[in-house]
């Protein structure tokens, strides 16, 4: 037990809005988190909730050197905290997902000679072909999904091979795109990474594989085969399996820390690398979820995830290679207007302030006098609608609410959206179903009673509101001794458990159950 406190794991997030860090020691327990906020700690690279949203409103981007730039600061804070990196077994990380990085011809020589004397963005500052990466909330490659689906037979054929229908934010349509738009660029491009595989390259000093459960967010790798698939690489763009790399087990040690972290941050030489995945993938591990339960990550975005055995692609929802068992899958539903939007109506209805947001709940009844709100400020992934629809008691279409019945609308209508998909994917309530609630959101107790009496579900959280950053603090665990056949299950073992934070309110069942009703009924009139 001394020489397990003697050691030390590091999870790192790069997340939409901020880069995250947790380390455990070698009983699991948690002895350091730190964070870098990329739009007020890195104001000259001008981002709004961390990105850059263009003109067409459908282009959104970030750049990449602010990544690397937030890893320089968040690696010094801790050092000049006096953390120790000598105690470092390995590291791990997640990254949002989708995005990706074009890193210029030469750029491999550069991260194999990175000098310890100076910050890693000067050190890479001509790398990257593009200089600004698409990220997870671009919708603009419309025209790229219907091409893919066509070249395949279509959107469930597609999905049959890589777990999703064409979605705009998947990389091989990213891809596609720049290939269509930036010929030059692509042309220079010798490596495409996603932000996972390329925060592992930053460790590793050198190009980094895609992990399978990562991968499986690209519309280009075979779920199944769990290799690329050459007919959508065909279809996306030319000589794209060089340029993409090898796919490898998202529980593997890729190899050990460049020098150039032990030479300026004392981490040992023989600190492994272990793959880098999804920040949904992560969350998987670090909310320790069991067949049964049910996540709800209420970051940037809101995303519901369950572990599957037996997946059944369709044209809603994605299937991803499950990140801590090999014959394992999970099952993910995305919504874009999560957090942003909550923040949106916290500051027009209750003065910027999340006790007063809080209160608003608090003081309004379940089922909120039968009026229902949908809040799509950005063009909705699921479904895919746009605008701000409001229905009374009626359901007649009305132009505003009180600031009290608005909130509770948005926040009834999100997890009434989750429950109504959830569901549509053959997810059920059942006696004994657990939902695991992550992400900043998820901070808030009366945000989790709503989604506790929506879902007639007792909700669980874990102490660490990042649970992507803890699942990978655990995946680097169990990296290190996955290869002698010990299970992800086996090594949290003694990991603490997820704590019970609210039950259903008495009644929540009876209200809900019709309101759900109407809830679909009145989405579905929505797309029509
Ligand atoms: N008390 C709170 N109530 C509701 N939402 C909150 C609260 N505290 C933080 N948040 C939300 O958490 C969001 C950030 O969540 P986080 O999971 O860290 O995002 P990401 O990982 O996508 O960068 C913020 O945008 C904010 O709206
Ligand atoms: O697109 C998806 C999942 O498919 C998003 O969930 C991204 O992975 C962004 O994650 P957050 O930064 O909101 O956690």
């Amino acid at each position: 037990m001394a020489e397990a406190a003697e050691s030390c794991f590091l999870g790192f997030d790069f997340s939409t809005q901020q880069l995250k860090v947790v380390a455990i020691d070698g009983n699991l327990e948690v002895i350091h988190q730190s964070s870098v906020q990329f739009d007020s700690e890195l104001p000259e690279f001008r981002t709004h909730g961390g990105v850059h949203i263009h003109e067409d409103k459908l282009t959104v981007t970030s750049p990449v050197l602010m990544w690397v730039k937030a890893l320089d600061v968040l690696l010094e804070r801790m050092r000049d905290s006096g953390f120790d990196f000598s105690r470092v077994k390995a590291v791990s990380g997640s990254g949002q997902q989708h995005g990706s990085v074009f890193w210029r011809s030469g750029a491999r020589q550069t991260l194999k000679r990175l000098n310890p004397q100076q910050r890693l963005h000067h050190l890479l500052q001509g790398c990257f072909a593009l200089q600004d990466s698409p990220v997870w909330m671009d919708s603009s490659t419309a025209d790229e999904c219907v091409s893919l689906e066509a070249s395949v037979g279509g959107a469930q054929s597609l999905a049959d091979i890589t777990g999703s229908r064409a979605y705009e934010r998947f990389t091989g349509n990213q891809i596609a795109k720049i290939y269509r738009l930036k010929p030059k660029e692509f042309s220079e491009t010798e490596r495409i990474s996603l932000i996972s595989s390329f925060a592992a390259s930053l460790f590793l000093g050198d190009f980094a594989p895609i992990d399978f459960s990562d991968g499986s967010g690209m519309n280009l790798m075979d779920i199944f085969q769990k290799r690329w698939s050459s007919v959508c690489l065909q279809a996306t763009a030319p000589h794209l399996s060089e340029r993409l790399g090898e796919l490898t087990p998202s529980t593997a040690v890729l190899g050990c820390v460049s020098p150039y972290y032990s030479e300026r941050y004392g981490f040992p030489q023989n600190c492994r690398v272990v793959a880098f995945t999804g920040d949904n993938p992560g969350s998987l591990a670090g909310m320790r979820l069991r067949e049964g339960d049910l996540a709800v990550s209420l970051g940037t975005s809101d995303t519901v995830f369950l572990w599957i055995q037996e997946p059944k692609p369709s044209v809603e929802g994605h299937i991803f290679c499950n990140p801590v068992d090999c014959s394992a899958y999970m099952a993910l539903i995305c919504f874009k207007n999560g957090s942003l939007t909550r923040e949106r109506v916290r500051d027009e209805c209750a003065g910027g302030s999340w006790e007063r947001f809080s209160s608003a709940l608090r003081d309004t009844h379940m089922g909120n006098s039968g009026n229902i709100g949908m809040y799509y400020d950005v063009l909705e992934i699921t479904p895919a609608a746009a605008g701000v629809h409001r229905f009374n008691a009626e359901g007649h279409q009305v132009s505003a609410f009180q600031p009290q019945v608005e909130i509770r609308a948005l926040v009834e209508g999100q997890f009434m959206a989750k429950r109504v998909h959830a569901e549509k994917l053959g997810y059920k309530i059942i006696q004994g179903s657990r939902v695991l609630a992550t992400g900043g959101a998820s901070a808030n107790r009366e945000i989790l009673q709503v989604l506790s009496d929506v879902f007639n579900a007792p909700v669980y959280t874990i102490d660490v509101a990042n649970s992507a950053c803890l699942g990978c603090a655990y995946r680097a665990a169990h990296g290190v001794v996955a290869d002698s056949g010990v299970s992800f299950r086996e090594t949290v073992r003694n990991a603490p458990e997820p704590q019970l934070a609210v039950r259903p309110t008495p009644g929540a069942q009876e209200v809900y159950l019709p309101m759900l009703e109407r809830f679909a009924k009145l989405e579905e009139q929505l797309l029509r």
